[in-house]
């Protein structure tokens, strides 16, 4: 997608039936690194279809979860975290949220329970507080993670931060008041016919979630600067003749041939076992078994370069 056309998906499907009073629209969720948007997402629809690891800032593509229920469909815009930026990438997204938080129904800002309010949230509070057309739903996650006084105190400081439609304390490692989050998001949304049909729970294409699962697995284990210099391309994904197998050949990009040996690891060992994560993990999502075949390529200042990042794909979110 050239940017986020939201509009243009708002055309209903020939729907046979829904009920009276049926809402449906978007919702993005916003929040600094880390605090648990993506896994939230991935639990209110309940399939893995967004990047997640402990480290920061490691959803850099636009993925929508869709969230089926009777009386509600929700499309969730999975945004990344929104920050100061500090490379052509990070402006770029940052760019990508601001237009994102005024084409969605309802904004999720999430701040987890488990830490302070510190300068990032307060950053993004004034950011949605500037913008006044779309409700903004308070998500205070990872309520597990802490003991009930500090869930509420925590609700407290939250709703000092900004003037927000809601507030709802949710877990999504325990799936404590996940419905009810999904409750308080689908009222703000606008009645109309389901957007999507019943069975589907993202939009991705197939190649750019395999993309993601390999970086995933690319990340695992390696130094903390690395995450922001990979990305992965699929290059070619097709069915084996006369066989069940799915041949997919995918190429690892880093910026430096320094990064390019820590990825393949002593004798291509760390590399292996990538491939061998990643594999169970698409073997998992195409229900099909897979040869997978991981290239690293070095393409220097990936982040900086214009060129560089739409031949990674980057253009096709921003
Ligand atoms: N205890 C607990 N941990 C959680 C919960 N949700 C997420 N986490 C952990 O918090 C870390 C960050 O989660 P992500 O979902 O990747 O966070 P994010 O906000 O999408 O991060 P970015 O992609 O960096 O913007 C991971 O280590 C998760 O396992 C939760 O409900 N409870």
């Amino acid at each position: 997608m050239s940017d986020l056309d939201l509009e243009s998906l708002r055309v209903p499907l020939a729907a046979p039936s829904y009920p009276e009073g049926f809402r449906s629209g978007f919702t993005c969720f916003v929040g600094r690194p880390n605090v648990g948007k993506s896994t939230l997402m991935n639990a209110l629809v309940g399939q893995k279809v967004a990047i997640t690891s402990n480290r920061p800032q490691t959803t850099r593509r636009t993925v929508r979860g869709i969230v089926h229920r009777e009386d509600a469909q929700l499309i969730i815009v999975d945004t990344p975290g929104l920050h100061k930026p500090r490379t052509l990438l990070g402006e770029r997204l940052d760019s990508l949220v601001r237009s994102t938080l005024v084409e969605v129904d309802v904004i999720g800002f999430c701040v987890p329970a488990d830490e302070p309010i510190g300068r990032g949230d307060t950053y993004i509070a004034r950011e949605l507080a500037e913008q006044r057309e779309t409700p903004v739903v308070a998500l205070v996650t990872k309520t597990d993670a802490v003991d009930s006084d500090r869930v509420a105190e925590q609700l407290l400081a939250v709703s000092e931060l900004g003037d927000w439609s809601d507030i709802v304390p949710v877990s999504a490692a325990s799936g404590d008041r996940l419905d009810v989050a999904t409750g308080v998001l689908c009222s703000y949304l606008p009645e109309g016919p389901p957007l999507y049909p019943g069975e589907d729970l993202t939009d991705e294409p197939e190649e750019m979630l395999i993309g993601e699962l390999i970086r995933e697995a690319s990340l695992e284990g390696v130094r903390d600067e690395l995450p922001h210099s990979i990305a992965v391309v699929v290059d070619e994904m097709e069915p084996r003749e006369d066989s069940e197998l799915m041949d997919i050949y995918a190429s690892l990009y880093v910026e430096r041939p320094s990064q390019k040996a820590i990825v393949i690891g002593g004798k291509g060992a760390r590399l292996r076992q990538v491939g061998a994560r990643a594999r169970a993990q698409i073997e998992a999502l195409l229900g099909t078994r897979v040869y997978l075949d991981l290239r690293v390529r070095v393409a220097k200042d990936w982040q900086r370069d214009p060129k560089k990042l739409r031949k990674l794909g980057f253009d096709q979110q921003i």
